[in-house]
C-alpha cells in the first residue's frame, strides 16, 4: 500500500527524513454515540493532517430536514417510502473551510485577549441552499434516528457518498481546481482544493464508518464520553446557535435523555448499527480537551503512516 522514500542526510546532529508516498489515501474512520464530538475532532484532524473530510451524519440530517419541510412525520413507519424516494432525489453537497494552520482569532474581555485556533466549519447544502444551521435543529435531531433506521436511506446515502469520492477522485487525478457539483453545489473541500490538489487522505465520521463504509480504514476511532457530559455540551452548543433554553422547554435532563433515546435507535436498529469494530481505538472525551483528543489521533495516524521526522 505504501511506497517508501527515504532520504538520508549524514552529517553531524543528522536528522533522517521518512518521506512515505502513498499510492491510497490514508483512511481515518470516526465513529461514536451523539454528541461524543466526532465531527469536532474529525474536521480538526482533516485541518492538521490536510486530509479531505466528510461528515456522514449530515446526510441523514439532510434527509430528515427534507422530510419535515414536507410535513412527513418520519416517526410515522407508514412514510418510509416517502422518505426512501426523498433519499434517492435530493442533492447533498458539503463544504468544509479549513483554517490556515498559523491563523488564529483573538477574543476575550476587559482586556484579557486569548489566542485561539480558527476551527474548520462545514457548510451543508440541500438542493443548493445552505442548510449547515437548519440540519442542527432540535427538531432534526429529534426524527434523524428514524431516519437513519430506513435500509433504502442508508442505501441511497453510501451511493451519494461513493459518487463524491469518485468526483474527488477524479477531479485530483485531473488536477482540477474546479470542484462543483452538477447543481452548482460545492463540492466537498472546495477550499483545500483552492490550495492543496491531491489529498493524502480522508477522515469520515458517523455511526458505521469503521464497520460499512470504510471496513478497510488505516485507523479506527471510537469516541465516547459521559452521557452528562455529551449533554452539557449538545446544550451549550444549541444555546451559543441562538436556541433560548427556557422558550424550548430544554435543560441537561432532557438533552441528555433525548442523547440517550437516539443512541438507543442507533445501537438497536436491524441495519448498520452503531458498534465498535473489533479494530477501533476507544478514545473517552470526558476529560480532555478538544486540542488533547485531535492531539492523540493526529500523533496515531502519524505513528501508523511512519513519517514522523527521526533526530539520530
Ligand atoms: N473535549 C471536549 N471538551 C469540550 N467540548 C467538546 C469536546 N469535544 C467536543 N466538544 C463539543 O461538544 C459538542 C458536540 O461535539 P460534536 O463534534 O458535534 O459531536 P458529534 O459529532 O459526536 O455529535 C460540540 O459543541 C463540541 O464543540
Ligand atoms: N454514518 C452514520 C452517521 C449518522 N447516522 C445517524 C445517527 C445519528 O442519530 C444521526 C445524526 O448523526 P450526527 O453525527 O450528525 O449526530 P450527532 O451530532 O452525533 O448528534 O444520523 C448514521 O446512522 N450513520
Amino acid at each position: 500500500m505504501f511506497k517508501r522514500l527515504v532520504i538520508q542526510l549524514q552529517a553531524p546532529r543528522m536528522r533522517t527524513f521518512s518521506i512515505a508516498t502513498r499510492t491510497k489515501p490514508f483512511q481515518v474512520a470516526i465513529d461514536g454515540p451523539a454528541a461524543s464530538g466526532k465531527s469536532t475532532t474529525a474536521k480538526m484532524v482533516a485541518q492538521r493532517l490536510g486530509f479531505d473530510y466528510i461528515d456522514s451524519g449530515a446526510f441523514y440530517r439532510c434527509i430528515t430536514l427534507a422530510a419535515l419541510s414536507k410535513g412527513i412525520n418520519p416517526s410515522d413507519p407508514a412514510t418510509v417510502g416517502q422518505i426512501s424516494e426523498i433519499a434517492e432525489q435530493c442533492k447533498i453537497g458539503l463544504q468544509t473551510v479549513f483554517a490556515k494552520p498559523s491563523e488564529t482569532v483573538s477574543s476575550g474581555e476587559e482586556g484579557v485577549f486569548q489566542k485561539l485556533t480558527c476551527l474548520p466549519t462545514t457548510r451543508v447544502f440541500l438542493n443548493s441552499k445552505d442548510v449547515s444551521s437548519e440540519i442542527r435543529s432540535n427538531n432534526v435531531s429529534q426524527h434523524v434516528s428514524a431516519v437513519a433506521a430506513i435500509r433504502n436511506v442508508r442505501e441511497a446515502v453510501l451511493q451519494k457518498i461513493r459518487s463524491i469520492r469518485a468526483r474527488e477522485n477524479n477531479n485530483n487525478n485531473n488536477n482540477n481546481n474546479n470542484k462543483q457539483d452538477s447543481d452548482n453545489t460545492p463540492n466537498l473541500s472546495s477550499s483545500q482544493s483552492q490550495s492543496i490538489v491531491v489529498s493524502e487522505g480522508l477522515v469520515m465520521d458517523g455511526r458505521d464508518i469503521g464497520t460499512v463504509i470504510l471496513p478497510h480504514a488505516d485507523l479506527k476511532i471510537f469516541l465516547v464520553a459521559d452521557s452528562r457530559i455529551r449533554a452539557e455540551r449538545r446544550l451549550q452548543e444549541l444555546v451559543k446557535n441562538g436556541l433560548d433554553p427556557t422558550l424550548n422547554k430544554l435543560d441537561v435532563d432532557t438533552v441528555q435523555r433525548d442523547l440517550q433515546r437516539r443512541d438507543e435507535l442507533d445501537r438497536t436498529r436491524k441495519v448498520s448499527p452503531l458498534r465498535k469494530a473489533d479494530d477501533a481505538m476507544v478514545l473517552d472525551t470526558s476529560n480532555l480537551t478538544i486540542e488533547g483528543q485531535v492531539d492523540v489521533i493526529v500523533q496515531e495516524v502519524e505513528r501508523r503512516r511512519g513519517d514522523n521526522v527521526k533526530v539520530v
